[in-house]
């Protein structure tokens, strides 16, 4: 904290880096105080308790986190049981705890480091329940750390990954808050306990539509960093002949790796644009709500929890596909990937999990459907669902960009209309609303991924047409562009073929496309992940090293497990020589019988 004031960072993004550079492989434990605690005192306190609150946590005198699940609830929001009972006598909240489910589990940061908590709680007053809210807990003493009484805290236990993060659980018995400490911008509670309730009460899940639209960029950050390490070990890495009798050859000159990571490399390209692009509809529309302008608020909330879903999974699988294109060496967390990927694959569960989120799209997505059928206006990212569905493709051998992203609206309009028509027939057959949906939400999913993907690729295909980019860097962004558009398109043809869309022609079109777009990124495939510019420092790989010297970097990384401290393992003397004394002493038995 000091140092970044020290070297004079402000921007939130540049501290982001800075914090990332300081500890590239753990998650910071003070992560969660900056992106979510800090941002949601300042984005959903009133303007008196940003003042009061937001410098002690920018100064680290206050250090929190965001605890909203519990053991029984996470996705349901609404379901959650924690209770904050106005006493309009004391002018407090009593916080509880009423059942084992209703322990607050997963809060990261709970269990040792934190002070303070965001607690999304039921709302009591006047003996009725206003749904959840979030109120500023004090969880431990502020001269020494202790447990506040009335609060049983304690760390979660080992996780799959995420080992900067102290996850815990927190369990509130009558515990006491001021009544100012419920963050008030939006809904209050008078003195008298009255009520007043906000515009929308889904501006509560602010915060987490904030963390979501951070999360695409983590996709970005995550693939790109494992493409990097795979396409320059790949660059190193020599095995087996291609040619007979010839030289062993460098493992990225196999077309099947070649088509392994090219195309991840092109998704990288488009997710850092895809994540630049949520970023800025984000920083405009909650602008616009700030102001009490609400209007876009469904169309972020959709946006943001689609692409949170689309790219974390897409990172994830790509990330895997990285490690296992590196080999054994892959598999040895002195290649840096192992850890990425335990880091990142938690994004596909929290901050919504991914088909939860993808159901929040594909519930906007099927009412802005039925409002095109009546003609009504539509947003413009969604105007694609009026596309006329009869018509066919006029992609050429060139697979111009404008016949990719006709393509791609195709496709998702026409799996949308699907998957709508699904669920309005199931009305028909008598199903009541909530059966009607649940037994459409299988097209529904692959209906939103096709349109996170139409949006992924249209706003790639945009930025290439409206940015000033010099020739040469614009003609290898373009064959990327159409490598990520081309190869969706060879990975999902059925999606595209269902109705005729491409004729025979054009599937062999696409398909030679891919591969010659393979032959075309080759020779610059390195200098496109260097582009990334991420330090050694930062991948902590001996396989994506920027010097390239592997193996010697295997040999050092090896020598220094703390295995090969002794030559001799203790285990030798417990375990392997008594058993090995008792296997003799029992051959001597057998041999005098
Ligand atoms: C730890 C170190 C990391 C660093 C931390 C950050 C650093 C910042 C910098 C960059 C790094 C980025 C990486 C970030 C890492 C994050 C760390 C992980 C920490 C994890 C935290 C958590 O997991 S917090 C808990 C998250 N929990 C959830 O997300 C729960 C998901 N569930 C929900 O959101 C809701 O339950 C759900 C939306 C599913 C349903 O809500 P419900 O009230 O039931 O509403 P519903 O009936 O479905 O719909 C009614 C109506 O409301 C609309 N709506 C719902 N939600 C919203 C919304 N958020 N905004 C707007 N509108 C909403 C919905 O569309 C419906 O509308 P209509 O259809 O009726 O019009
Ligand atoms: C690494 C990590 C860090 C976390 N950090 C925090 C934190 O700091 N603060 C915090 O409050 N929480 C945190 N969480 C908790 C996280 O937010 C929840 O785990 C997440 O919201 C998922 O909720 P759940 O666990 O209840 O999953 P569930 O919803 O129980 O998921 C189980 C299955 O049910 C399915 N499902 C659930 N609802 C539906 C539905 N309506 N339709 C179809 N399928 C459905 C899901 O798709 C999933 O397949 C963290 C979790 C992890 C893994």
């Amino acid at each position: 904290m000091d140092r970044m004031e020290e070297l004079g960072f402000r921007s939130e993004t540049d501290r982001q880096i800075f914090r990332e550079a300081a500890a590239p492989v753990e998650l910071s434990p003070f992560g969660l105080h900056s992106g979510m605690f800090v941002p949601t005192l300042e984005r959903q306190g009133t303007p008196e308790q940003s003042r009061k609150w937001v410098p002690l946590g920018k100064s680290f005198k206050m250090i929190g986190t965001y605890a909203q699940t519990e053991l029984g609830h996470g996705t349901f929001i609404r379901g959650l049981e924690t209770t904050a009972t106005f006493d309009p006598e004391t002018q407090e909240f009593i916080l509880d705890s009423p059942t084992l489910s209703s322990i607050k589990y997963w809060p990261g940061n709970v269990a040792k480091t934190v002070n303070h908590c965001l607690v999304m709680a039921q709302l009591y007053t006047q003996g009725k329940c206003h749904g959840t809210h979030l109120f500023l807990v004090q969880v431990r003493n502020m001269e020494d750390h202790t447990i506040m009484p009335g609060l049983e805290i304690g760390d979660i236990g080992p996780k799959l990954g995420f080992d900067g993060v102290d996850n815990g659980f927190m369990r509130f018995n009558k515990y006491r808050i001021p009544r100012m400490n419920m963050l008030m911008r939006y809904a209050k509670v008078l003195e008298n306990g009255d009520y007043i309730k906000p515009k929308n009460a889904k501006l509560t899940y602010g915060a987490m539509v904030m963390i979501r639209v951070f999360i695409v960029m983590d996709a970005f950050k995550t693939l790109s960093r494992a493409a990097v390490i795979a396409v320059r070990y790949s660059a190193v890495r020599r095995q087996s002949e291609l040619r007979p009798g010839g030289e062993e050859a460098q493992v990225m000159d196999y077309q099947t790796q070649q088509y392994k990571l090219f195309p991840l490399l092109a998704t990288s390209y488009a997710f850092l644009l895809a994540a630049e692009g949520m970023s800025q509809i984000y920083a405009k529309i909650s602008s616009d709500i700030e102001r009490g302008n609400l209007e876009d608020m469904p169309q972020l909330h959709a946006l943001a929890c689609g692409l949170k879903a689309f790219c974390t999974w897409v990172a994830c699988e790509g990330i895997e596909v990285c490690r296992m294109s590196c080999g054994g060496h892959g598999y040895s967390h002195a290649s840096g990937i192992p850890k990425i990927y335990a880091n990142i694959v938690g994004a596909c569960t929290y901050e919504g999990e991914n088909t939860v989120m993808m159901l929040q799209t594909a519930r906007y997505l099927s009412k802005c459907y039925i409002r095109g059928q009546r003609g009504e206006s539509l947003p413009e990212l969604i105007q694609y669902l009026t596309t006329d569905l009869n018509v066919k493709s006029t992609l050429g051998e060139d697979c111009s960009f404008e016949s990719l992203v006709a393509a791609y609206s195709h496709r998702a309009a026409r799996m949308v209309a699907v998957a709508c028509k699904l669920q309005q027939t199931n009305k028909k057959k008598g199903m009541a609303g909530h059966d009607a949906w649940n037994k459409s939400t299988v097209p529904f999913i692959a209906a939103t991924k096709a349109h996170c993907h139409l949006f992924i690729v249209r706003n790639f295909v945009t930025i290439l047409s409206q940015k000033k980019i010099d020739p040469a860097t614009h003609n290898v962004l373009s064959q990327l562009c159409t490598l990520y558009a081309v190869y969706g398109i060879v990975e999902n043809m059925g999606e595209f073929m269902q109705d005729g869309y491409f004729n025979q022609d054009q599937v062999s079109i696409l398909n030679r496309k891919v591969l010659a777009l393979l032959e075309d990124i080759r020779p610059n495939a390195v200098a496109l992940v260097d582009a990334f510019d991420y330090p050694d420092h930062l991948l902590q790989s001996c396989l994506g090293r920027y010097d390239g010297q592997v193996y010697e970097a295997l040999y050092e990384y090896s020598k220094s497990s703390p295995l090969n401290n002794t030559d001799i393992h203790s285990s030798y003397y417990n375990y392997i020589r008594p058993m090995m004394q008792k296997r003799s002493e029992s051959k001597n038995i057998s041999a005098k019988l």
